[in-house]
């Protein structure tokens, strides 16, 4: 009831810590925090935990990752979670030749991290990356908002820059179309100092972020893969916190008094002297506040979307294509999906092939059925290799913009205007309240790492007192 809020009287617990959603971000810190004695409750909005990861069991036998599933170089604190919860990881397939698909349905055949191209494009494009990393490397990955040129480089989208700065036609694709199949948003969308940010952040401690990094399968974001899937991080923490996570109980009220909080959920009411909201900044705006939050907190999270993603999973008997030479990496001009990779298991004993659904994509089969959209992706799988991959075994959608408790995918991003202005109260405690999830991390921002990393961070300063 309203008057129950007013007071933390009347909780039906007090705990030293209440965690605000069971993602990998939440999860960690509830551990971190019980590791180092506290009383902690998880509360989390669905009936399972691990948010954005999911995996799911197939009728064959396997598992599939509905969600986050790629790792690499560099990302370490995942990494040492996946040790220290017996989790292994292989690298992803990636032998034989990759596929560009042109704008005209021209399927060319290429080896190398690049579409083939002729010299001049190469070069312009080899110079624009270049560029992007030296501006990247003026970038405080803890404060992008202090960097040299903040105001001039948030003042204008990643598009704007492109079109402002590369003049070769195909070098200009290629960079929309990685900010489309890399980051889920397009070019038009993201602020430069955004995207900056985010190439800065695809690094660790000792050594700084690069783009090359940030969206390449080998030696970058997507080159490794977790046996039996990322979810099994999320579902072990889980188990080890036991009866401290609470599923179906989404927090609607976090009320503050003096040095504690009333954290309102859906059926329970906890009482707590700190709160980690753990949720992507767009979520954390949906919490009602008491007393209102600082303006520029609420303004942040009114201004700070998910990507529009959506995951498909083809499944088939065996990985056909690599009998004909493919990695089952696709670039693709047109279609529904324009970004697909070999999802099989390490020992390829059936085939898989995800099929992203990025930005526009995503948004133009808003209105369609699941069906429909089965039909799309395997009309494009079929196009890009052959009939064979018109007839999969299995067909596993995930509609990330259509869930409740997510409403997006990763990353989070800001257009332009948004850093500068409002990007310092991203981590700012709020009284009693610290901010946690994947897009407040300082690296690996809107990754599972980020994710970990953030979870950590936030314990770490309510440890601190
Ligand atoms: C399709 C897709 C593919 C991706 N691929 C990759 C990848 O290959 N590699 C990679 O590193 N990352 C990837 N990501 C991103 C990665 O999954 C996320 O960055 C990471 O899992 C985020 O973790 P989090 O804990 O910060 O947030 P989330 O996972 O979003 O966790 C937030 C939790 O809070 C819960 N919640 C929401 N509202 C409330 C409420 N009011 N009260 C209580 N609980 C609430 C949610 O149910 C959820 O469990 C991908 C994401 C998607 C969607």
């Amino acid at each position: 009831s309203p008057a129950r809020a007013q007071t933390t009287e009347g909780a039906d617990a007090v705990v030293d810590t209440v965690v605000v959603g069971a993602g990998l971000a939440g999860l960690t810190a509830a551990r971190k925090l019980v590791a180092a004695g506290k009383k902690v409750l998880v509360l989390e909005a669905r009936d399972r935990v691990g948010g954005r990861v999911h995996d799911i069991g197939l009728a064959n036998g396997g598992t599939i990752e509905r969600g986050g599933q790629f790792t690499g170089p560099t990302q370490t604190r995942l990494q040492a979670l996946a040790d220290e919860l017996g989790v292994q990881t292989f690298t992803g397939y990636n032998t034989g030749e990759s596929i560009y698909y042109t704008a005209d349905g021209t399927v060319i055949r290429y080896s190398g991290a690049l579409p083939p191209m002729d010299n001049d494009s190469y070069q312009a494009l080899g110079q624009a990356i270049y560029q992007l990393d030296t501006l990247a490397s003026t970038i405080p990955v803890d404060a992008p908002w202090t960097a040299p040129k903040a105001e001039e480089l948030d003042g204008q989208t990643f598009a704007s820059w492109i079109e402002g700065n590369v003049t070769n036609a195909n070098a200009k694709t290629i960079l929309h179309l990685m900010s489309n199949g890399a980051l889920s948003a397009e070019s038009r969308d993201i602020s430069l100092l955004w995207i900056l940010n985010y190439i800065a952040v695809s690094g660790n401690e000792t050594n700084p972020g690069n783009l090359t990094r940030l969206i390449s399968t080998l030696g970058g974001a997507r080159d490794s893969r977790f046996v039996g899937g990322p979810y099994q991080l999320a579902t072990k923490m889980a188990a080890a916190l036991g009866s401290k996570v609470v599923l179906k109980a989404p927090v609607r009220r976090i009320v503050q008094s003096g040095s504690s909080a009333l954290v309102v959920a859906d059926g329970l009411a906890v009482t707590a002297s700190s709160v980690v909201v753990a949720l992507p900044p767009t979520l954390a705006g949906r919490i009602v506040y008491s007393p209102a939050l600082p303006a520029t907190r609420d303004q942040l999270t009114q201004r700070f979307p998910l990507s529009s993603i959506g995951k498909a999973i083809a499944v088939y008997d065996k990985p056909f294509w690599r009998d004909a030479g493919l990695n089952g990496q696709v670039a693709a001009l047109t279609g529904t999906t324009r970004s697909t990779f070999d999802n099989s298991p390490p020992d390829g004993s059936y085939g898989a092939l995800l099929a992203f659904l990025d930005g526009d994509q995503m948004r133009a089969v808003e209105d369609k059925s699941d069906a429909t959209i089965k039909q799309l992706i395997l009309d494009d799988l079929a196009r890009y290799f052959g009939s064979q991959a018109a007839t999969p075994t299995e067909f596993v959608l995930g509609r990330w913009d259509a869930e409740e408790y997510t409403r997006g995918g990763a990353p989070g991003f800001t257009p332009p205007g948004v850093l500068t202005r409002f990007g310092s109260s991203i981590r700012k405690t709020a009284g009693v309240i610290h901010w946690a999830g994947a897009e407040t991390a300082t690296f690996w921002n809107g990754h599972m790492e980020g994710a970990v990393r953030s979870g950590e961070q936030a314990a770490a300063d309510i440890l601190k007192g």
